[in-house]
């Protein structure tokens, strides 16, 4: 469809096809001509009238006017690479048919990329997390462009910890496209496991054995940030903004993502996406219990108290290395949008399936793993560490832009093992402001990092986990998800009497009595616990001796990758960067 319409007071040639919505500025010489083109898929909705969405929803009855909303990327030139704004235009016809043609023709274009985005969702909201502002963001930015793609949303406000993973395990599900949560880690956490058990127990598969191939979910997550550190919502789509999020959610975008199972004996213990950390990584998380009333300060706060106390700790990591071939930790590249390796790995994960369908939104796919390949040689490494972490992400955070392993992919079915050994003090600081700048944190003698599929911990004979601890450790967790309705503490009990525990076990019996002043004499080392604890994308584990896997592509969530150079300067049209000339960024 083609027409000339004004936009403004200027004149536009307006052309809709199956693939673009665009409108150039007639009256102007050929190179000054403006030609804004969003491709369907960008479209969000389109209203009759002249109507405003955000931050309130107003409507100026017009007979010539429609409205159109579509993604826009930053919204302004200094905005931050990845963030999305709601782009509105009004365009004005010559009669109210003629308006009325265009909206038809706009809402069949829209209708047809339905089979491709959610039209159902389930929404769980933390009231308590992060600044505690989770119902406010999904009514005020949210729910208003939920509504005018047309997509519904059944909404939970949770009452207590847990509640959102219990609904996803056990309730009807049937309809929905997908589940999306309003909150931090936590909560996505929450989903993760809600969607990985429900996907197991469908498929008859268990999640405790560790060398089953676990069934992929199909069912889409979706992170609308509202929480502490929001690293999963930042590795994935760039920067933790709610309206970013909930555009991706809405145009059905899908990256899958490589999962973490730990397992103790012959048990899961949990899953991770982010960081599996043993040492300084456990450590910060422990004493950060201890003074949750501090926000999300908190960890600063803990982040000095452990870095003084300059703690190292012994053990045994073993691990399955990656085909080295296939791509390295330190090969410099970073996982973007549509990355090749992920890509590439999709076809090695899933042979037998269709590799293309991998790339659209949640159509179902027949997923079969590839589990034909030997499990190779274990390497072990035996010594002192002042942390042991297990990323299957970068894990990118406003704290770290480039994470803790910049090179690490998304989707490639591996995870980084970084070992950062016994050093002095100073050294480690060295290490650690790396991650804030653009300096390589493992360009230094005492950090070694591996690409593997698989990591064992063990501690030296006689530390070993005891039965009886673990016994009440267990019943510890099990307390945890039992019925909470103070936000503000859930965490904080359980968490605390594990790290209690913990520095119980690590002391012994004279030590214990000095249990309170233990974080100050931390600095004088001969006091320290001889046994840290394991950090679970900001979750305690209740065990030191794991066996860790990485499940390729185990979930998918509403989001593409980090966009390469997305944001003020460029924009795509089709595959084709604009340059900044498109009129979006000028
Ligand atoms: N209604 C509730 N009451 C208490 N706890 C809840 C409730 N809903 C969810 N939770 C729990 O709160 C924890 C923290 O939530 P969330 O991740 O949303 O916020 P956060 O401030 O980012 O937390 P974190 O400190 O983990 O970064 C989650 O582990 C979740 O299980
Ligand atoms: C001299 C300057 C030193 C600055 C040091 C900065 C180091 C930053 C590294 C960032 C690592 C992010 C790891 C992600 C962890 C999340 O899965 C988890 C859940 O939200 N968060 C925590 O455990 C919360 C605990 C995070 C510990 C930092
Ligand atoms: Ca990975």
């Amino acid at each position: 469809m083609e027409s000339v319409l004004r936009v403004g007071k200027k004149r536009y040639r307006v052309i809709l096809n199956g693939i673009h919505f665009s409108w150039t500025e007639l009256d102007k010489k050929n190179r000054d001509k403006k030609t804004v083109s969003v491709p369907v898929s960008e479209l969000i909705g389109v209203e009759k009238g002249r109507v405003e969405i955000l931050p309130q929803k107003k409507v100026e009855e017009s007979e010539q006017h429609f409205t159109v909303f579509s993604v826009m990327r930053g919204s302004c030139r200094s905005s931050p690479s990845g963030l999305w704004s709601v782009g509105r235009t009004e365009f004005y016809c010559s009669s109210r048919d003629h308006r009325d043609h265009w909206v038809t023709q706009l809402k069949t274009a829209l209708a047809a990329k339905s089979g491709m985005r959610p039209q159902r969702l389930l929404v769980f909201i933390n009231p308590y997390g992060g600044k505690k502002k989770g119902v406010q963001i999904y009514r005020t930015l949210a729910s208003p462009l939920l509504e005018l793609a047309g997509i519904s949303a059944h909404v939970v406000v949770t009452e207590r910890a847990n509640q959102a993973r219990d609904h996803i395990l056990k309730k009807e599900l049937t309809g929905f496209d997908g589940v999306v949560c309003v909150g931090g880690d936590g909560m996505f956490s929450e989903l993760l496991h809600g969607v990985i058990g429900r996907t197991q127990q469908e498929a008859g598969l268990s999640e405790h054995d560790p060398t089953v191939t676990l069934q992929p979910c199909n069912l889409h997550i979706g992170i609308i940030p509202a929480g502490s550190t929001d690293c999963v919502c930042f590795a994935t789509v760039g920067v933790n903004d709610p309206v970013t999020s909930t555009l991706h959610i809405i145009i059905g975008d899908s990256q899958p993502l490589d999962v973490c199972s730990v397992h103790h004996q012959s048990t899961l213990v949990r899953y991770s996406v982010s960081l599996v950390g043993y040492g300084f990584y456990g450590d910060v998380l422990a004493e950060s219990e201890k003074h949750r009333w501090m926000g999300p300060l908190r960890y600063d706060y803990s982040g000095c108290v452990t870095y003084l106390s300059n703690r190292s700790y012994s053990g045994t990591v073993q691990f399955l290395p990656a085909d080295p071939q296939v791509s390295s930790p330190r090969d410099n590249t970073r996982c973007l949008s549509g990355c090749r390796v992920c890509s590439e790995s999709t076809e090695r994960l899933f042979p037998q399936s269709d590799a293309s369908s991998h790339t659209s939104s949640y159509s179902p796919s027949q997923y079969s793993q590839d589990s034909s390949q030997s499990e190779g040689d274990w390497v072990s490494i035996e010594g002192r560490f002042k942390c042991v972490s297990l990323t299957c992400m970068s894990s990118s955070c406003p704290r770290s832009p480039l994470g803790l392993s910049p090179a690490a992919h998304l989707a490639d079915g591996t995870g980084d093992l970084i070992l950062v050994r016994e050093t002095h003090a100073l050294g480690f600081l060295k290490y650690l402001h790396r991650h804030t700048n653009t300096e390589d944190q493992f360009d230094l003698p005492f950090v070694e990092v591996h690409r593997v599929r698989a990591v064992k911990f063990s501690l030296p004979p006689g530390e070993e986990d005891s039965e009886d601890e673990e016994d009440e450790e267990k019943q510890i967790e099990g307390w945890e998800s039992k019925t909470e309705t103070d936000g503000s503490t859930h965490k904080s009990m359980s968490q605390q009497h594990l790290a209690e525990k913990r520095d119980e076990r690590g002391m012994g019996d004279d030590k214990k009595k000095k249990k309170k002043s233990d974080f100050l004499c931390g600095l004088c080392c001969s006091r320290a616990p001889s046994v840290s604890v394991w950090n679970c994308d900001g979750e305690i584990l209740p065990f030191t001796e794991i066996l860790c896997r990485v499940h390729g592509q185990l979930v998918r969530l509403f989001a593409r990758g980090i966009e390469d150079g997305a944001g003020s300067r460029n924009c795509r049209v089709g595959n084709r960067k604009c340059k900044g000339r498109c009129v979006l960024h000028t």
